[in-house]
């Protein structure tokens, strides 16, 4: 709206000017003989001057709000795309994003938001020009209005040829964001690879010129061919408007009646219009950019379906054992490759006892793990909590009694979601039981440091773990990186005492020397169960290591 207003009034000044060059009435005539003192200046035809500085004072203040506005609207743009999908992230099913991989989701939100976001500031500019070239066809109109048609056919002409080049150059711009996806995966590798790269000079340089600096030249490539292509079209743009007013000044004048007086406005008029066509066609990449990020966000969208998950009212059912009844999974191959089945799968995890998962490397432990954590949603068979179902009602809540540590663990510098009065206590408590109270502090409700070392950081993770205190215990391969001492103290003493608290735990493990500390071991081959053992009842497990008397847990 004050964008329109504002290429409206400064589509007026031309015709201000000219009016003022032309002198058309006597009255102005005699205005301008006899000059007005203004502010200890001589001003000719003060009621038009008056009428021209307020109007450029309108120009001003309209243009530079509706810039304002809308600029803070497209930075509200920025942050709403941003958080819808924060939210599709955090509600996607884990198996989608797992497909779908963090490269493309980071350069969705790093590279493909500020460009939507680029793209919508230039919105008001746009307005304002599109209103300002109305105004002075308009304007033309008035003047003549053989011209006027004249003008629009050019225009009509210049708007379809100039499709052309902007679909060639939009073709670029999409293979350029296509393959600026494969790039940021390998500056993922090269960051997380720097170790192996920076050991080896072959392969760094392989890396470099077959992986990264190939998707490098190649975005590079299609970024130079789009943006050529939709500059030249500028460019011809650009010379259309002056093609335009060479042809009225040298032919059109012999076949339509014009007058002088009304050339000079014709000619004051084009010259004027060339500048919002100019600024239009200036905006086109930037817009054209945009748009292509835009249909790249939207296709990430649909790609990440919604969790069919209930809203949870954060309370967990009532269970005393997890029970998987002919439990299926697939994991999708992708393409040609047949993918990798699990299941299906009849075991109970109790509380109060302590599970191992065991079995070769590929044979489906963590697949079936991220089943009983109810990231992956079964394709068949039914998983029980107790008495309720896993299903899309039921998941949120029982997902409320699950602490799990992956491999692929992420350790935060807070914890969060914990108002206990005494956390500070606790903490201090785990930080010293843990073996970490020289190394890491606790305040301000953070962590002092996460530089820590791998057997560290997984310590971390732990302590996170058992603060949260949960009901079902997950941890894959926890112990794989504690050194011997703490190897111990994880089985012979932290498991023990999540048991003696009746939490239901299990182990994803190798460490064959601990298995007999388990009341259950279930072992798998090739995602199916070969075997389960149950200790006999009244038989205390943990047999290996001296049983500390310490409990690790805090006391209830
Ligand atoms: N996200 C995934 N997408 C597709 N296939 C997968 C995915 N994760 C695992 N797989 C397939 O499932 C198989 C089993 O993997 P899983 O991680 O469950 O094994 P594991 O027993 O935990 O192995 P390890 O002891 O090496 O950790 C793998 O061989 C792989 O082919």
């Amino acid at each position: 709206m004050l964008g329109g207003l504002s290429g409206l009034l400064y589509s007026l000044l031309i015709p201000l000017v000219l009016s003022v060059i032309e002198a058309p009435n006597d009255d102005l005539q005699t205005v301008a003989d006899a000059p007005a003192q203004l502010l200890s200046l001589e001003v000719s035809n003060a009621p038009l001057a008056m009428v021209f500085a307020l109007t450029c004072l309108f120009v001003l203040v309209t243009r530079t709000l509706s810039q304002v506005m809308l600029t803070r609207v497209a930075i509200d743009v920025a942050t709403g795309l941003r958080t819808r999908l924060y939210d599709r992230i955090a509600n996607a099913p884990l198996a989608a994003l797992e497909r779908i991989g963090s490269a493309r989701l980071i350069a969705a939100l790093t590279s493909d938001v500020p460009r939507i976001v680029q793209g919508t500031r230039t919105l008001p500019d746009v307005l304002i020009n599109i209103v300002m070239l109305v105004g002075m066809l308009g304007f033309l109109l008035v003047l003549n209005s053989d011209v006027f048609w004249y003008v629009l056919g050019c225009i009509a002409f210049g708007v379809v040829t100039f499709q052309v080049p902007m679909l060639l150059g939009r073709r670029y711009f999409v293979r350029a964001r296509a393959r600026f996806d494969d790039l940021q995966g390998s500056i993922q590798g090269l960051i997380r690879g720097i170790k192996e790269l920076k050991l080896n000079d072959r392969k760094r340089e392989a890396f470099f010129e077959s992986v990264l600096m190939r998707h490098e030249r190649a975005v590079r490539r299609n970024e130079k061919a789009g943006h050529t292509i939709i500059q030249t079209a500028n460019n011809y743009g650009d010379l259309l408007s002056f093609f335009v007013i060479g042809s009225i000044i040298f032919i059109v004048v012999n076949y339509k009646s014009i007058s002088n007086e009304e050339l000079v406005g014709v000619i004051m008029a084009l010259l004027y219009i060339t500048g919002p066509i100019s600024a239009l066609l200036h905006v086109m990449p930037m817009i054209s950019v945009s748009r292509v990020s835009l249909q790249r966000v939207k296709k990430l969208f649909s790609e990440i379906p919604d969790e069919d998950v209930a809203p949870s009212d954060g309370l967990p059912p009532d269970w005393q054992s997890v029970r998987f009844q002919r439990v299926c999974y697939h994991h999708d191959g992708g393409g040609k490759e047949p993918g990798f089945g699990v299941g299906p799968l009849d075991f109970e995890i109790r509380k109060g006892e302590i599970t191992f998962i065991v079995g070769g490397n590929g044979s489906g432990k963590s697949t079936m793990s991220k089943l009983l954590t109810l990231h992956y949603h079964a394709k068949s068979g039914d998983i029980m909590f107790g008495d309720t179902r896993v299903d899309s009602a039921t998941i949120g809540g029982c997902r409320q009694s699950i602490s799990a540590i992956y491999s692929d663990y992420h350790l935060f510098d807070q914890l969060l979601g914990l108002e206990d009065d005494d956390l500070q206590s606790q903490v201090e408590h785990y930080l010293a039981a843990l073996q970490l109270d020289g190394k890491v502090a606790y305040q301000d409700g953070k962590f002092s440091t996460l530089a820590l070392s791998d057997g560290q950081r997984r310590r971390m993770a732990l302590l996170s773990s058992v603060i949260d205190d949960k009901e079902l215990y997950l941890f894959d391969e926890w112990a794989a990186d504690q050194d011997p001492t703490f190897k111990s103290v994880f089985y012979n003493e932290i498991l023990p005492s999540l048991r003696a608290r009746n939490k239901a735990v299990v182990a994803i493990t190798h460490d064959d020397r601990y298995f007999d500390l388990a009341d259950q071991l279930i072992v798998m081959e090739d995602g199916r169960i070969t075997r389960i053992e149950r200790r006999q009842q009244g038989q205390q497990a943990g047999a290996t290591g001296p049983a500390s008397s310490v409990d690790f847990l805090v006391p209830a």
